[in-house]
């Protein structure tokens, strides 16, 4: 029997959808969110928010050792313990007051699993839900290896909800989750192993600055081994041992497979109501319709060649919302997208890869601006501060790579002059302020950006 009706229902509640959700039940639609897990999604409870919150102290701790010797003595320490309390307290609150924003709104939040059972119709508990339009932002969840031994290997979910240090951990996989959570545990005091089969770490960033961030933090005492696939883990006296194909062995006390993230397709019922998917996600056309006309996709579980990343799936929300709501027709068209990892150091990059305007040399002009060496006084002693910007040929900023602890910040900047095609006369309408790293690599834009 059908249980309710709705204009929309959305499945899944993270950030690919409930922004849509939101903004459409103010616009007067009758909408309900599915979500079998914690409200609000990965990013909110265990991505984003809750890394860099446990992140705080490591970047500090990863400052101040970049003054042993000019300035600065004696050992600061993070107690772990104290450090997840302060994460669990400031976390575990959010997925409530977001439902209970969500209830203010009149917006139904349904527990359980959704299924499809036809094009209008999502199953959950036994209940059938219909709407006019279905929104499936599900996400992804982390690849698990098939291996002997599975039984011992954790994930980046686990890995934000430790107690206790380990005393050893094995990273596995040398990506964007294993290379941020292996920087913070060693700053946290732990012993950090990351073995990778491919020969670098980080794909698809500027290998000069991955590079550089790896040679980083192997001076911090992490070891890598790469061109190393992990076989089997098995429990020992002392605690585990990871082997690998060519028979490296490392003993270790907790492992964490990072091997990569799938998209949450499985189990949806998407054949019962004509939605297309692959193993990369759900297909979709420029207004993120999937093959079923009613049905969109947005967020991680969309196959899709961009960064998968919260402010992606944020926009991608937002263009539902204003599709669904009358307020556009036109094809989605994807901004820049700056995308960071949060190591220590940093690295960051948006727009024209440096890779691809290598290849380029006719079209494009790459200029390397040495701001750690040249401008020690702003850079907090960090002398391989690095940005690497890409110039079409009007000299326009369309690219950039970042290393450094700034980059989060250098990047958003960047961001916006690539985003608005400002020339160095947009850019004189203000005065910054000084001493700051933006205007270091504003001055050095003269010369390079287009004058007006
Ligand atoms: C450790 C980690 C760190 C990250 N750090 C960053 C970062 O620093 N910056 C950044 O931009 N991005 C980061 N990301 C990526 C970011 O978290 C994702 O891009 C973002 O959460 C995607 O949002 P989403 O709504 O598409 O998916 P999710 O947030 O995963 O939401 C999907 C929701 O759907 C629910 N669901 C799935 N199937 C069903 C079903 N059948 N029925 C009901 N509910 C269902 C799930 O339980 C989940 O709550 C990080 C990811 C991880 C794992
Ligand atoms: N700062 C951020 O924005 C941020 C942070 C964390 C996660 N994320 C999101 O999560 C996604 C997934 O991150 P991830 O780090 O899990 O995946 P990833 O795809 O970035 O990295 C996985 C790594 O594991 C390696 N690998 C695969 N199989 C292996 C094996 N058997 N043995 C050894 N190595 C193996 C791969 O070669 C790759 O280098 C990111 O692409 C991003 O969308 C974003």
């Amino acid at each position: 029997m059908m249980e309710k009706k709705y204009d929309i229902i959305f499945i899944g509640s993270g950030h690919a959808n409930w922004h849509a959700a939101v903004a459409l039940r103010q616009a007067g639609k009758t909408v309900a969110i599915i979500e079998e897990d914690t409200i609000a999604g990965t990013c909110t409870n265990y991505g984003c928010n809750a890394k860099i919150l446990l992140d705080g102290p490591a970047d500090v701790l990863h400052q101040v050792k970049a003054y042993k010797g000019v300035g600065i003595t004696g050992e600061v320490k993070i107690d772990w313990a104290e450090l997840m309390a302060y994460k669990q307290k400031t976390i575990t609150p959010i997925h409530h007051e977001m439902e209970g924003i969500f209830n203010t709104l009149g917006i139904d939040v349904i527990n359980g699993h959704g299924k499809f059972t036809d094009e209008h119709v999502v199953e959950v508990n036994n209940k059938e839900y219909y709407a006019e339009n279905i929104i499936i932002g599900t996400g992804q969840r982390p690849a698990l290896l098939n291996i002997p031994g599975k039984e011992y290997l954790h994930n980046s979910r686990d890995f934000l909800d430790l107690p206790a240090l380990p005393k050893h951990i094995t990273f596995i996989g040398a990506g964007i989750v294993s290379l941020e959570f292996a920087a913070l545990a060693r700053q946290a005091g732990a012993e950090v192993t990351v073995i990778e089969f491919a020969d670098s770490a980080l794909r698809g960033f500027y290998d000069k600055y991955t590079k550089r961030v790896v040679d980083s933090m192997k001076a911090q005492g992490i070891k890598f081994y790469f061109n190393e696939a992990v076989s089997e883990v098995v429990q020992t006296s002392n605690g585990l041992e990871v082997t690998t194909k060519a028979d490296l062995k490392v003993a270790t006390s907790y492992v964490i497979d990072a091997t990569g993230r799938i998209p949450n397709v499985e189990k949806l019922g998407l054949e019962n109501a004509g939605v297309a998917y692959n193993r990369r996600g759900i297909e979709v056309n420029d207004h993120l319709q999937t093959t079923q006309t009613n049905i969109f996709a947005t967020g991680d579980v969309i196959d899709k060649m961009i960064p998968r990343l919260t402010p992606t799936a944020t926009f991608e929300s937002n263009y539902i919302a204003k599709l669904l709501s009358g307020k556009t027709k036109a094809a989605l068209v994807y901004p820049p997208i700056a995308s960071v990892v949060f190591t220590l150091p940093r690295i960051a990059q948006v727009g024209v890869t440096i890779q691809d305007a290598q290849k380029e040399p006719d079209k494009y002009t790459i200029k390397t601006i040495t701001h750690g060496q040249r401008l020690l006084f702003q850079t907090k002693n960090e002398e391989q501060a690095e940005v690497t910007a890409v110039f079409d040929a009007d000299k326009y900023l369309v690219g950039t790579a970042v290393y450094g602890d700034e980059a989060p910040e250098l990047v958003n900047f960047l961001t916006m002059i690539i985003a608005h095609k400002m020339t160095i006369a947009d850019l004189e309408k203000a005065v910054f302020a000084f001493p700051s790293q933006t205007i270091g690599i504003l001055n050095f834009l003269e010369g390079s950006l287009k004058a007006e």
